[in-house]
This record gives C-alpha cells, structure tokens and sequence, in this order.
C-alpha cells in the first residue's frame, strides 16, 4: 500500500521519540512491502519559535494532503502558562479540533514483563486491559465563554447532545469487538453535562443489547482504577476526565512512557501520539522510553491503514524486547544497566527484522 504520513515532531522528547518511531516505519514499509511518504511539519513551541503560530497554516495543509498524522509531544516552560495570564495554546488543541478528531483511544494492557515496574501489586496489575475511549473535541477544553481578568477567571463546561452521542456510539462499537462492556464515567451528581452523559448512554445501550454498561462517578473511578483496574473494559468519558485518568491509569503498566494513543473521526483518518508530553526534565538526554511513540505508529497502522499485522508485528516486537530485559531507564530493573533512547529502539529494529512476517497475532492494542 502506498501511504502519506504527515510526522509532527514537536517539542522536548518529542523529536527523540517521534524519531523512533519513524525509523520502525521505514523498516515496516520494508518488510510488508509497503510505501510511506513522510512529510515533516511544526507544531507546537518548534512553531512558535520559527512562524511565531503553535499550528500553522502549512502543518495542516501537510496534515491534509496525508492519510494519517504521527506527532510527538508539544510544549514545555519556555512556551507554557505564566502567571501574567497568558493564554497559550500549544497547537494540540487546535490540530485535534481543525481535523475534529473526536475520538482518542487510550490502550491500557499489562505489559507481563512490566509488573515489577507497576506501583500496583501483581496480581492486581496482570490482568488489566482497558481501552480509554476519551471524548477530545468538546468540554472544558473548548466551550466558550472563557476568559480571564485580573480577579475572575471563566472556563465554560458544555456538551451537545450530538456530540456525546458520537463517543458512545465508537465506544459501544469498540465494546463489541473487545469483552462487552462499557462503563460510562461521568460527574451526574454534581454536573447538568454529565445526566445529560448519562441520559444518552442509557439512550443508546438499547442498540447494543450485547454490550453490559454501567455507570461511575469519576471520584470512585480515579479510586477504582487503582484498587480493580482489571475490572474495565472500555471506559468512556469527557475530555478532561479522560485526560486525568488516561495518565492515572499509564502507571498501572509501569510508565507514562508506555501508553499510546490515537485521535480519531470517523472516516480513518488520524493523528497518533504518545499519551506522555514534552518530557522538559529529560529531554535533550537521549534517555526517553520511545515505546508509546513506536505503539501509536502501530495504532496508526491498525486504525488508519487497516495494517492489523504489521501492527501487532511492532506491539509484539516490543513485548519480547522488554521480556528480553532490555528497557530504557523509567522501567529499568534496580541495579540493570538502562538503554538509552536509540538503543532501545536498535533493539526493536533488530527483533522486528528477525520475526518471520506471520498473520499470527499474539499480543496487541485493540
Ligand atoms: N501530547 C502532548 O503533546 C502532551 C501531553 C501531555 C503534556 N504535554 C506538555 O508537555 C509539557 C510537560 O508536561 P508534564 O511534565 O506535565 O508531563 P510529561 O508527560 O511531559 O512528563 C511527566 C513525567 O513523565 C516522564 N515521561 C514522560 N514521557 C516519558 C517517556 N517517554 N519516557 C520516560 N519518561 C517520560 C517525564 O520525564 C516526567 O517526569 C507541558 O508543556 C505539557 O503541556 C504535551
Ligand atoms: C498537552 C495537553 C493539552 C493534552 C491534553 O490535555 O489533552 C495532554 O495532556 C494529553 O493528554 O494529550
Ligand atoms: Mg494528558
């Protein structure tokens, strides 16, 4: 298949493990026969810097002309909020927005050699495999009005019927293919948004009689995430609970450092990036742990290119390199000698090139 990819490096960590990740691209193209068009684009303070604007007009015209987007991470002190008041915007919300990718899947599955990495105990840890299914175009991110004066500040919470109604449905259908439930995670005790939430969730369940839901608050969620997390299977929430408890949730696993994810509408098109951000207090160390960016180039291969193979080739590679004892420094064993960005993912390379090309899936984030 031939493939435009529009690769958005970004900030801090982002360029190192956007790097990576294209490098495990090139060598999927090669061995599946494939051909992918990288077109290299600004965003985020890298923008800024060089066209004075977080998401210029020639990124999203490359984003445009692409089947999918691979992005790295944005932002960092240089570029974040100050106390003055400022209201900077680091171009992620407005790529997600201008391209109204209104669905971001957050994978969140044990990774077996991982366990000892997980604050959770094992037995606690192992048997987790939940998909986040984050609402990322409305909510507290975006509703107007939203300002800010010396004494007051405004942020605006709405939610459309329409669009709630178009993250369940991606929820329920991701429920079907996965273990048939769905647990809706809201604030309906406190917040008019979230019955409304509830109210379309119990709307739709109907066309989904195979699929079980039930509802949360998101105080127990945070709670229940930690004390049963193999007790999820998809959750599905608004943009700012998901945000938190995307992040919450990484650890389980070992590290943010681990956890991918994509942002998608309904027609396949994408942007895939890492759930982890700029990364300020390692970045420029070569040290960062580049599987979520390889893992969102899988996603981008399952969910944009309908790749199912090659992308449980490179989720599969990653497991056996860690299982190996091979990690980079935020899941590295006391007293074991931590790799560094680029060998870690020379590792990958060399596992994924000697895996005999195979329609058998083993393990992957679906
Ligand atoms: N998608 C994105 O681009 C994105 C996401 C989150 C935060 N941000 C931005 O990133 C900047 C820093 O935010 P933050 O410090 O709160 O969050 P962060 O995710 O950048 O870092 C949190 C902690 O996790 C560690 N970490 C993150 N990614 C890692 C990796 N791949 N390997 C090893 N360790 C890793 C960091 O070193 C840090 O200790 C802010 O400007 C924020 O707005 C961007
Ligand atoms: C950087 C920030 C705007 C972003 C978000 O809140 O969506 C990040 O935390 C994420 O999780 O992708
Ligand atoms: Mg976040």
């Amino acid at each position: 298949m031939e493939k435009t990819i529009a690769v958005l490096p970004g900030d801090g960590i982002g360029p190192e493990v956007t790097s990576a990740a294209v490098k495990v691209l090139k060598l999927i193209a090669r061995r599946y026969n494939h051909s992918f068009k990288l077109s290299y684009g600004l965003i985020g303070g890298a923008a800024i810097d060089a066209l004075g604007n977080p998401f210029p007009e020639e990124t999203a015209d490359a984003c445009q002309a692409s089947d999918a987007v691979l992005l790295g991470a944005v932002g960092g002190p240089k570029w974040d909020a100050n106390a003055s008041g400022n209201r900077p915007e680091n171009g992620l919300l407005a790529i997600r927005k201008h391209f109204g990718l209104f669905a971001n899947l957050r994978p969140v599955k044990a990774v077996p050699a991982l366990l000892g990495a997980s604050p959770l105990k094992e037995e606690k840890a192992s048997d987790v495999d939940l998909m986040i299914v984050r609402e990322l175009t409305g909510g507290l991110y975006f509703g107007e009005p939203k300002h800010r004066t010396h004494e007051a500040a405004v942020d605006t919470l709405s939610y459309s019927r329409e669009e709630i109604e178009r993250i369940v449905d991606k929820a329920f259908e991701l429920a079907r293919v996965r273990r048939g439930k769905v647990t809706s995670v809201d604030k309906a005790n406190v917040l008019e948004t979230s019955r409304l939430w509830r109210e379309v969730v119990e709307e739709k369940k109907a066309a989904y009689p195979d699929v079980r839901v039930e509802h949360q608050l998101v105080d127990s969620c945070a709670m229940k995430l930690i004390t049963d997390p193999a007790a999820f299977d998809v959750v599905v929430t608004e943009n700012m609970f998901g945000d938190i408890l995307s992040d919450e949730a990484s650890v389980i696993t070992g590290s943010l450092g681990m956890l991918p994810s994509a942002s998608i509408r309904s027609d396949g098109f994408g942007l895939y990036e890492p759930v982890h951000g700029s990364g300020p207090d390692i970045a420029g160390k070569g040290i960062a742990n580049p599987a979520a960016a390889i893992l969102s180039a899988a996603m981008m291969l399952r969910y944009s290119f309908g790749m199912d193979t090659e992308a449980a080739a490179i989720e599969e590679a990653v497991q056996t390199v860690l299982e190996d004892g091979f990690r980079t420094a935020d899941v590295a064993e006391e007293g074991t000698r931590a790799l560094s960005t680029e060998e870690w993912t020379e590792r990958i390379l060399e596992q994924l090139d000697s895996e005999a090309v195979s329609d058998h899936i083993l393990f992957a984030y679906m």
